[in-house]
């Protein structure tokens, strides 16, 4: 495997605000990182390092084994960024050619606007655009130069459901040409189908990296979800029980000992239909993980 990313200690901070602490991470090729947290938890910031707008106060940070910034590595980067494009007064077709002429290998403009479905917007000028357009047209120009790594922070936002489609199509695509991707998004359903690894940042701190299987395994939470008539409060003190939701008759039961639970409700099967077990989601989990550090 190729290392691409290093970062060794990383600290960062606005002034007298410390946004990233010892952040220490390496990214192999091909590997589609999902970077999480809550907003201000730091994922633009670093995306923001990697990119080479920022330094770091302290630590080692390499892509490639170079600086960030340089053109060697700036060459080999696509980003789509929140807020990223400067509306002018050109048409979507040139901005792309535009772009692409910074790239070695970048694809042909209309072949690429044909793969995004763009090419109806091609003559459009930038400042006519919808802002779902404009998302669209900010994927493309992060893809034009036919990069190995990108950065797409919250990609997704404002497309509609046809666009969101056509985007995932382009990134299975993209991981089966072997390309790095970093994605930020609140989206977690999407990040814990589409990611490799998860990266969650927590106040500036990469407080878990891995597999979502890994972070399943470590945070053994299950949800018991269950119709009934009994109260809420008959399953609060059940061994394992970390919260109890009962609205409209339909019980959500979150456990950390899911044996546990299970034993103590048989006396209650009676009274709960239609039950399902379910290990958590990546939503789930990250509620859990952002409350217990808030508490
Ligand atoms: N240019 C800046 N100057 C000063 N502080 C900043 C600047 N940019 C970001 N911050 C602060 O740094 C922290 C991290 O911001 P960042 O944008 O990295 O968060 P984020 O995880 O990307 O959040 P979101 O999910 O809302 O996009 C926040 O507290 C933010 O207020």
């Amino acid at each position: 495997m190729t290392t691409i990313i290093q970062a060794q200690q990383l600290d960062f901070s606005y002034g007298s605000h410390q946004v990233l602490k010892n952040l220490t991470l390496m990214i192999q090729a091909g590997e589609i990182i999902g970077l999480i947290g809550e907003n201000g938890a730091g994922k633009t910031t670093l995306l923001n390092l990697l990119l080479g707008v920022n330094q770091p106060q302290h630590g080692q940070l390499t892509l490639w084994g170079h600086q960030p910034g340089v053109p060697v590595v700036q060459t080999q980067i696509g980003s789509m960024l929140q807020g990223d494009i400067a509306v002018q007064g050109i048409t979507v077709g040139d901005v792309l050619k535009l772009t692409a002429r910074h790239y070695p290998a970048a694809f042909a403009v209309p072949t690429l606007l044909a793969q995004l479905q763009l090419t109806d917007l091609a003559n459009k000028r930038l400042t006519a655009l919808s802002g779902g357009q404009l998302r669209r047209v900010t994927f493309a120009l992060a893809l034009v130069g036919n990069p190995n790594l990108l950065f797409l922070d919250e990609p997704t936002v404002g497309m509609d459901v046809t666009a969101q489609r056509t985007f995932w199509a382009r990134i299975a695509a993209l991981k089966t040409q072997g390309k790095t991707i970093i994605m930020t998004s609140h989206y977690l359903d999407d990040i814990q189908q589409v990611a490799d690894r998860i990266f969650l940042l927590r106040h500036g701190q990469l407080a878990f990296q891995g597999t979502f299987r890994q972070l399943q395994d470590q945070y053994r939470q299950v949800e018991i979800v269950a119709q009934t008539t009994l109260a809420a409060s008959t399953f609060n003190n059940l061994p394992g029980v970390t919260a109890v939701d009962l609205t409209a008759g339909t019980l959500h039961l979150s456990s950390e000992d899911g044996d546990g639970t299970l034993q103590a409700l048989v006396p209650y099967l009676p009274e709960l239909h239609q039950i399902v077990i379910r290990r958590e989601s990546l939503a789930d989990i990250f509620v859990h993980l952002v409350r217990g550090a808030s508490a």
